[in-house]
């Protein structure tokens, strides 16, 4: 398993209650991810307070725009310090490379670049009604492929998927699995999801988890549960 496979999905309209949660949080146990709720109310200065507290961040902002566009915005990111950024495969070849390519300068502190493949809230009939008239699995692989001709260093997909992406692309090629709900937990808007446990067995390296932990009564509780179902059932 990878080191510190937990990241909590930090989908807060309010920054105080963030800070407060992750205050209760120990970097040791889990990596901090943060989107476009967030980072469009409280931008550049949430990723500083939350670097300071020494966390790992993944600035989730799913970028999908012209090749020149994407490129200064995954700049702007590694500018940012932070551990991990992604774009949309669905951008396309070039799009993604010229992505890559704008990270070759940072070297070692430039982030993971990773991609996101089809959407964990998204079903085979929600792609039907794109025109996409194959089981998501095949999508998710076709869009695979195109990430790793790229070069970039992993694919966000659901955990359903990442035995086929483990077996197709190998070790190194990380894969970033939200729609993780422990068992019991509503699936809310997530459509293709996997237990903690079970997401790790098939091959996932990082579970990105949000309401199960942010909602939870205690979030510190439901986070230590699922750290905890993860040294014992995996
Ligand atoms: O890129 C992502 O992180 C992402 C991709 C995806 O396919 N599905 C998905 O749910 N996410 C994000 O993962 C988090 C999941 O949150 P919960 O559904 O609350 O666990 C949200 O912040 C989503 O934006």
């Amino acid at each position: 398993m990878t080191d510190k496979p937990i990241v909590v999905a930090l989908d807060y309209d309010n920054k105080a209650d963030a800070l407060t949660l992750i205050d209760k949080l120990d970097p040791a146990m889990c990596r901090l991810k943060i989107g476009k709720e967030m980072f469009t109310l409280f931008g550049p200065t949430l990723v500083k307070d939350i670097h300071n507290r020494n966390f790992d961040l993944f600035l989730d902002l799913k970028f999908h725009d012209i090749p020149n566009t994407v490129a200064k915005a995954v700049s702007a990111a590694a500018d940012l310090g932070v551990w991990m950024t992604n774009v949309h495969a669905s951008g396309g070849l070039a799009m993604m490379q010229a992505a890559k390519n704008a990270l070759a300068s940072y070297g070692k502190d430039a982030p993971l670049l990773i991609a996101v493949t089809v959407l964990t809230s998204m079903s085979d009939e929600d792609l039907a009604l794109l025109g996409i008239n194959v089981p998501a699995f095949e999508h998710v692989l076709r869009l695979a492929k195109l990430t790793h001709q790229a070069g970039l260093d992993g694919v966000v997909c659901s955990a359903q998927e990442a035995k086929l992406l483990k077996s197709t692309f190998g070790e190194t090629f990380k894969l970033v699995t939200p729609g993780i709900r422990p068992a019991g937990s509503d699936a809310g808007d997530q459509h293709r999801i996997m237990t903690p446990p079970q997401a790790i067995a098939v091959g996932s390296d990082y579970l990105v988890i949000g309401r199960p932990i942010t909602k939870a009564v205690d979030p510190l509780a439901a986070l230590t549960a699922i750290h905890q179902s993860l040294q014992t059932e995996v």
